[in-house]
């Protein structure tokens, strides 16, 4: 588990990277997010060769430090350590829970995987996680084979955790209040937070709207 500041930070818009041929434009793009009150950062990189995923990753560790954001991996244990990000996210082909805790150790931030299994979460909430995502809320252009998490998932994940919860999949600004209402903590996005004609504003919109629910 991580330290109660750190868990303090899990709250907000959660930008995931969208797989960008050139690095540039990517660092380019989470910049604008960062810009726009964005404070939590995924680097998801299926594609890239080991060298260049270390060249974004490390990117990302100077620009999110700058922006007082945290970093987190996908996948990726080891590149975490390499860049000392803020911690990892992994799947269920991502290996044990409690094995990545014991090897993060108690510092770093632990996110899981959970789809649309609350009894899954559970097992995570036990294993050390931090937080757990489910998905996909929304049909999900990047991810149109992820499993639907209803919004009843969400209220019930509330009651049932003391960790916090993550929605991904489908999310825009537009629906993500119906999320928030259930009490979801970090709304992770790819699609509509990167493919807005201004990402910043796009960014600052989803922070208004974290604001606007906790008021
Ligand atoms: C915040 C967050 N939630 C879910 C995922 C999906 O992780 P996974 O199931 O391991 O699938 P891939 O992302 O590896 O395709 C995520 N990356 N981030
Ligand atoms: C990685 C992942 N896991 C479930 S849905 C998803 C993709 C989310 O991307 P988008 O915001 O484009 O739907």
């Amino acid at each position: 588990m991580a330290n109660p500041e750190q868990l303090a930070r899990l709250r907000g818009l959660y930008a995931v990277t969208p797989e960008r041929a050139d690095g540039g434009a990517l660092l380019a793009d989470v910049e604008a997010a960062l810009a726009g009150g964005c404070r939590v950062v995924q680097l998801r990189d299926k594609l890239s060769p080991m060298a260049e995923r270390l060249a974004r990753a490390r990117a990302l560790r100077a620009a999110t430090l700058r922006h007082g954001a945290l970093l987190l991996i996908n996948d990726d244990l080891a590149l975490c350590r390499l860049v000392d990000a803020d911690g990892v996210h992994l799947g269920r082909d991502d290996g044990d829970l409690a094995q990545a805790r014991r090897l993060l150790g108690p510092e770093k931030i632990l996110g899981a995987s959970c789809y649309a299994d609350l009894a899954r979460a559970q097992a995570a909430e036990q294993a050390g996680a931090d937080y757990v995502a489910f998905g996909a809320a929304f049909p999900s252009p990047t991810k149109p084979e992820a499993a639907n998490a209803t919004v009843d998932l969400f209220f019930r994940a509330k009651t049932a955790l003391t960790v916090k919860v993550c929605a991904i999949g489908g999310i825009t600004a537009a629906n993500a209040p119906t999320l928030l209402a259930a009490g979801v903590d970090l709304l992770a996005v790819i699609t509509d937070l990167f493919s807005a004609p201004d990402i910043a504003a796009r960014a600052a919109a989803y922070q208004r709207l974290f604001e606007e629910a906790q008021s």
